[in-house]
């Protein structure tokens, strides 16, 4: 006979407990992320855990139906979706109960997001995302802000080695409907031949996806690949890419030697939403974005849409790897301690742990010290 996952206590694939200390060093750099954004004037948002499918898919223009972890309401009888992200629940309060709030609004969320399916390189499903949201506009002010609010984030929580991967997740839409005309299908094999970066098989395609083989080239470190993607939109004798590359030079220019900056132009996972700019940001000894961001547009319930630009972090790989923990004093109150005095010590910062009876021992209970009369004492 099989054991009950009730007693095994088995977790599904992809989620997992956190213990302590990590537990704490999750809430603590959260709050550090979340009092940075609130430092530049971000107000928070706690939208629920799961709502109806229909209002976490359609609220972004370009959102596709995505992965959701679905469940049909008994209440209801309809379908509820757990967010896989959380801008769409940003998007859809900016939208609703705040629409007649002075714009831009500036939106901060910090919580608990799920994803289907795990991938490779993150085998977790649930995943800590934390965030904010620039509603009503996604002028290249609005971009300078949000990337280097996401860069202040990470640098207050002590993450250093930060590269920003710049993109364009429209360019393929926009040169297709314009300089290098492209079918539909044909836009399809473009794409995932410049996914794949196979120059070959892109060629192979036909004339006008081969014309899309310089943006191969356009990619790598930033001011190098950003003058050949200007050599690219000189080629095209169109300018139409001019304004976006004027555009992402004024955005990384107020960024601090410090960061590493790359373009990557055609890169496209991840920007399921995002319309003429995006970002990925990476960090030294970390495999994958640990953020992402860009421009998107919120659907209005009159049809209409609201620019809106945002950043996403997503900080559990920095909490396995340490950041977020704060040191602790952890003080062992033997039976009879004066609680006075106990009550000061916490005061001052220490953490307390009282015996509760003779058999408690505060080195196993993970204290460092003990009240011993009035001080404090190592063991
Ligand atoms: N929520 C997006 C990133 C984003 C925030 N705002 C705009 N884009 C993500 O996690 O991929």
């Amino acid at each position: 006979m099989t054991t009950p996952n009730a007693i095994t206590g088995l977790l599904p694939e992809g989620l997992s407990d956190r213990l302590p200390p990590a537990a704490e060093a999750s809430a603590h750099l959260a709050r550090s992320v979340l009092d940075t954004v609130a430092a530049h004037g971000y107000a928070r948002v706690m939208p629920p855990i799961a709502e109806f499918e229909e209002t976490l898919t359609q609220r972004l223009k370009s959102a596709r139906a995505q992965d959701l972890l679905r469940a049909v309401d008994p209440l209801s009888q309809r379908t509820l979706a757990i967010r896989p992200d959380m801008t769409a629940q940003v998007g859809r309060i900016a939208a609703t109960r705040l629409a007649a709030a002075a714009r831009p609004l500036r939106l901060s969320y910090g919580g608990p997001v799920l994803k289907l399916r795990a991938n490779q390189l993150r085998p977790e499903r649930e995943q800590l995302q934390v965030g904010a949201e620039l509603i009503g506009t996604d002028s290249v002010a609005a971009a300078v802000e949000i990337v280097n609010v996401a860069i202040e984030a990470l640098q207050a929580a002590g993450v250093t080695g930060i590269t920003i991967d710049f993109t364009l997740p429209d360019l393929i839409d926009t040169l297709a409907a314009g300089p290098m005309p492209l079918s539909d299908t044909e836009r399809e094999a473009v794409r995932s031949e410049l996914d794949a970066k196979d120059a070959g098989a892109l060629v192979a395609l036909g004339t006008g996806p081969a014309a899309y083989l310089p943006l191969i080239e356009a990619a790598g470190p930033f001011h190098a690949a950003m003058d050949r993607l200007e050599a690219i939109d000189a080629a095209t004798g169109d300018g139409q890419l001019a304004s976006r590359i004027a555009a992402l030079r004024a955005i990384a220019k107020p960024i601090g030697w410090d960061i590493t900056l790359t373009l990557d132009p055609t890169e496209r996972h991840g920007f399921e939403y995002q319309s003429w700019f995006g970002f990925s940001i990476f960090a030294e000894g970390f495999v994958g974005e640990i953020g992402r961001g860009g421009s998107y547009a919120i659907l209005r319930s009159d049809g209409s849409e609201e620019p809106a630009i945002g950043f996403s972090l997503y900080p559990d790989p920095l909490i396995d790897a340490g950041f977020g923990a704060m040191p602790v004093r952890r003080l062992f109150l033997p039976l009879g301690h004066d609680a006075a005095r106990a009550k000061a010590l916490r005061a001052e910062g220490w953490r307390t742990v009282a015996a509760l009876s003779d058999a408690d021992d505060g080195a196993a209970l993970g204290c460092s010290h003990w009240l011993d009369g009035d001080a404090a004492r190592g063991y």
